[in-house]
């Protein structure tokens, strides 16, 4: 596996792997590597000839009073794990080789960013559209995975493809994977190593109160009389604040009131010791 740092660089090693009808497939991350991610590489390399592996703690994502300094960053164990996996290359920019001085351009994708993070992390999706934007510019995939932890972040990138008219990739070959959990439920998160012990068992009620909403919602029980109970379980659990716990239309994220007849999401965010965990499930459409 080649790590590439500067720019010039990725792109001569990017336009080799492409060589002939090769196909190359890109996997964003902010490393901290975990089985989430690299379900993603070994998904990304069913998919295409080579994989690309992008390592970057994107600063235009993070709020003034969140995380940035303190997310883990481990270069060497994440490369190690990437080497086993067969990956070709590892793309991991400074700051500085991303975002130049003089750097003045953000994307913005209305819509799906309007509600649950977006509401919650100003500014947050336009950071996210503008850094995978330029890595797609400059890895030039041919297809892109990404989790469906992140549903709405997988939603404001598609968007973001098919509005722009993206060819590498082309907006129907950004590709969701479904969240992979731990045993117990919860869904794998580089932010989870913030919890403790204690918190780390009481989060595990995060997934089984959302299974059981959407038991219930499924069961025709109101919408707002299911959420109002998950959202108790999770204060009776330890969880200090429940940022959002709504059902969605899965496309467009809007806001429902009532299950419909499309395919919907429950959506949660909540934080337990300081720790911000979401989360996202199907909702299925009631039956005609
Ligand atoms: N449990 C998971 N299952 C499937 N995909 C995942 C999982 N966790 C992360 N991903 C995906 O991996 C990619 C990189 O995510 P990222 O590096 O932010 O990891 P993360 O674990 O989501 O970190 P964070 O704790 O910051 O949310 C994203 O597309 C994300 O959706
Ligand atoms: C897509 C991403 C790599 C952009 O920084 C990040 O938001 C993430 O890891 O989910
Ligand atoms: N996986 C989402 C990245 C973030 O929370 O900034």
């Amino acid at each position: 596996m080649q790590t590439i740092t500067r720019l010039h660089m990725l792109r001569n090693s990017a336009a080799s792997l492409r060589r002939d009808v090769a196909t190359l497939a890109l996997v964003p991350t902010m490393g901290a590597l975990h089985e989430g991610h690299l379900t993603l590489v070994r998904e990304a390399r069913l998919l295409a000839d080579h994989v690309c592996v992008s390592i970057f703690v994107n600063p235009k994502q993070f709020g003034p009073n969140e995380d940035l300094d303190a997310y883990p960053r481990q270069l060497e164990a994440d490369s190690a794990l990437l080497e086993a996996e067969g990956v070709e290359l590892l793309w991991a920019p400074s700051v500085e080789e991303m975002y130049p001085s003089g750097f003045a351009t953000s994307i913005s994708v209305a819509g799906v960013t309007e509600n649950f993070c977006g509401a919650d992390r100003p500014g947050h999706f336009d950071g996210v559209a503008t850094v995978v934007c330029k890595l797609f510019n400059q890895v030039g995939p041919d297809v892109a995975c990404f989790g469906e932890k992140d549903w709405q972040q997988l939603a404001t990138i598609r968007r973001m493809a098919r509005d722009l008219d993206l060819s590498a990739p082309m907006a129907d070959r950004i590709i969701g994977i479904p969240t992979v959990r731990e045993p117990d439920g919860l869904a794998m998160s580089s932010r989870n190593r913030y919890l403790s012990p204690e918190n780390r068992s009481a989060a595990a009620t995060l997934p089984r109160a959302m299974k059981d909403a959407i038991g219930q919602i499924e069961a025709g029980e109101a919408v707002s009389a299911a959420l109002a109970e998950l959202q108790n379980r999770l204060t009776e659990a330890g969880f200090s604040s429940v940022d959002y716990a709504d059902l969605a239309d899965a496309d467009s994220l809007e806001l429902l009131r009532a299950r419909g007849n499309t395919p919907a999401r429950l959506l949660v965010a909540a934080r337990i010791g300081g720790t911000r965990l979401i989360d996202n499930m199907p909702v299925s459409a009631a039956p005609d």
